[in-house]
């Protein structure tokens, strides 16, 4: 669904931020990416969306490379970036039915969903007034709606939990949980190790700019005994 092949981003031409990253994501996986502060991974995760070009290497979703066919790319995702950023005189529903135009979600769908997201994150009673009257974490939840709303193949988050109260948090877990269990794939960065650790089948760890391990949690932690805090803690100390 997702793979990468020797990606590296340079910036500056001197400062290499991402470093020859290889990495496949299987449909139905779910993929929890973590690193320290400046790691990499909200640059590892702009070159998936086509947000900002590899310096080297190639990224193909669903068979199709984000860089040579954009456009056929971006139709398989959906991407919820770390700051809540939407135009501010648009009403909630106005930006939930232009994603869906955009997508091609059916009146009936886009009305069932638009009603199941919303309402669980409260935000349905709000959908009328403009996106200027929302809190920090309305404007969240209104984001997260918006990209579950075509119900993507693959559904990208960078750190889509910093902001949510706790029964938000809770809402958006379970929703990404149901997603998986319907064939999608889901790759999100998280600092949050305890939920990475309950939601995902696959850890990716950047360092510095490298991918310094991608597998199952056991295999990671190589103790049932140990957490992923300690593992991550212990794998990205600076000697
Ligand atoms: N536009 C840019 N120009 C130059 N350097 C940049 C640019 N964007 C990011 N960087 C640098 O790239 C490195 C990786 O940044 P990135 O935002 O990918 O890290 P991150 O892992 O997402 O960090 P955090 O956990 O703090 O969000 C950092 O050293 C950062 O300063």
């Amino acid at each position: 669904m997702l793979v990468l092949k020797n990606v590296s981003k340079t910036y500056d031409k001197k400062k290499k931020v991402v470093d020859n990253i290889s990495l496949e994501i299987n449909k139905g996986e779910i993929i929890g990416f973590i690193g320290p502060n400046g790691a990499g991974k909200t640059t590892t995760i702009k070159m998936i969306t086509g947000i900002i070009a590899p310096t080297e290497g190639s990224i193909e979703i669903n068979g199709m490379d984000i860089s040579k066919t954009p456009i056929e790319a971006k139709k398989n995702f959906t991407f919820v970036p770390d700051h809540p950023t939407i135009f501010d005189a648009i009403k909630g529903i106005d930006y939930l039915n232009f994603i869906a135009d955009m997508y091609e979600v059916s009146i009936k769908d886009r009305r069932e969903r638009i009603e199941k997201f919303t309402k669980a994150f409260q935000i349905y009673d709000a959908l009328p007034q403009t996106v200027s009257s929302y809190s920090h974490g309305m404007r969240q939840k209104l984001l997260i709606s918006g990209a579950l709303l075509p119900n993507p193949n693959l559904f990208i988050l960078d750190e889509p939990l910093v902001g949510l109260d706790p029964h938000s948090a809770r809402i958006l877990k379970d929703l990404m949980k149901e997603h998986c269990e319907k064939g999608g794939t889901i790759f999100f960065s998280s600092h949050g190790l305890e939920v990475v650790e309950n939601l995902c089948d696959r850890v990716a760890i950047i360092h510095k700019g490298k991918l310094i391990a991608c597998d199952v949690l056991e295999n990671i932690k190589k103790s049932k005994d140990i957490t992923l805090e300690e593992v991550f803690l212990e794998m990205t100390k600076d000697e």
